[in-house]
């Protein structure tokens, strides 16, 4: 079976494609901040990352020929974990989505590409809305603002996956905490196969990330809203895209801000230091909903190849359990995996309402 995956991402298309679990392409496309600026929305990146798609496969000499396309899935309403076939209900959500990111691209190309092809099936999974919090964890202190999670559900349950295979167990009788660490930083409490408890990376709540303001003030926030001083477009970008790290420092990246602190730059060295002490009170909460019983803590995503902040981040954390650095993530063997999975019938494909 031939499947080809597509993950839009904030600042790269990544592409795979699979024939059964062996990859015969995996392609990282890395966009310019310039590059994506010429796009007003998101959505105006379509026929841009599409194009990509095919220019790829095109390079690549691999047919156009696909059982499955699978993307990673978008902001859509909040639903448990899983394999989803795209439909027009989800099509229309992610056409109106409420927030944007680039992932709400990925159902978008995998349906569009996959009517070219008669019976090929288009998928989403795990996308980052998945929902499964105790209801305890849902309340906040206002009833007219439940909690809303958004997160790396992907990555995080292929690593929650990966390492349990590691220890000869299964994910299902694991309790874990799992910190993504990427341009939104997402920590999450596994607990026997749900994730109970989850931030929203985006821009709702967890600590502070290299483009992502996390919690905030709030009575500050309601001032600023009716200051006058920013639209509201421009207030959402103050805390998704243009927040954190890029806010303070004027980049994401964190391999700069480490030769900024290396070069004797104090400011550079206390936000870097104040995002580290954020993320680890992060997990520190997140151990209060075990009970302080972790089995281990696992960190992921990009920044997780920075000894920098890993090192920083353990000396706080380790008194909490094992914690296990998975740098990067898995998010295309994981999208490849589930398709094969819902072709093959052993996973349940799943109806979005
Ligand atoms: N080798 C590296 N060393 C340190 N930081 C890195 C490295 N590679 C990527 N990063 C950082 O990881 C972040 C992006 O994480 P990533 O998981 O790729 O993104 P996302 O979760 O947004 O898709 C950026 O802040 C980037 O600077
Ligand atoms: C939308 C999923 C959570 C998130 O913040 O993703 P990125 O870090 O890839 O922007």
């Amino acid at each position: 079976m031939k499947i080809l995956v597509i993950n839009p991402g904030s600042t790269s298309t990544k592409i795979a494609v699979y024939e059964n679990e062996t990859p015969l392409l995996i392609r990282n496309i890395k966009h310019t901040t310039e590059e994506l600026a010429a796009f007003p929305r998101i959505i105006d990146q379509f026929e841009f990352r599409k194009n990509l798609v095919l220019k790829a496969l095109e390079s690549e000499k691999i047919p156009f020929d696909f059982d499955a396309i699978i993307g990673r899935g978008g902001l859509l309403k909040p639903i448990p974990g899983g394999v989803y076939e795209v439909n027009d209900v989800m099509l229309d959500d992610i056409i109106h989505a409420m927030r944007n990111h680039a992932c709400n691209l990925g159902c978008l190309i995998a349906s569009e590409l996959s009517l070219l092809l008669p019976g090929c099936r288009a998928f989403i999974a795990d996308p980052g809305v998945v929902d499964e919090l105790e209801d305890v964890a849902r309340i906040t202190g206002s009833p007219l603002m439940p909690k809303i999670t958004i997160w790396h559900a992907l990555n995080q349950r292929a690593i929650a996956r990966r390492f349990a295979k590691e220890q000869r167990t299964k994910y299902e009788d694991l309790d874990l905490i799992v910190c993504h660490l990427g341009g939104g930083i997402s920590v999450a409490v596994h607990r026997h196969g749900r994730a109970i408890d989850a931030n929203n990376a985006l821009d709702g709540s967890g600590p502070f990330s290299p483009e992502r303001a996390g919690t905030l003030p709030a009575g500050q926030l309601i001032d600023l809203c009716h200051s006058g001083r920013f639209t509201n477009d421009e207030l959402k970008k103050r805390i998704s895209g243009r927040a954190g790290l890029a806010a303070h420092l004027g980049t994401t990246d964190i391999p700069t801000v480490i030769r900024s602190i290396e070069a004797g730059d104090h400011h550079a060295k206390l936000i870097l230091d104040a995002m580290i002490y954020n993320i680890a009170k992060e997990i520190g909460a997140a151990a209060t909903v075990l009970y302080g019983k972790t089995d281990a803590i696992l960190l992921t995503g990009g920044i997780a190849h920075s000894d920098y902040v890993i090192s920083r981040l353990k000396e706080r954390i380790s008194f909490i359990a094992p914690v296990y650095v998975y740098p990067g993530e898995d998010e295309l063997e994981a999208l490849a995996l589930n398709a094969l999975g819902a072709l093959r019938g052993e996973l349940p494909i799943q109806v979005y309402k």
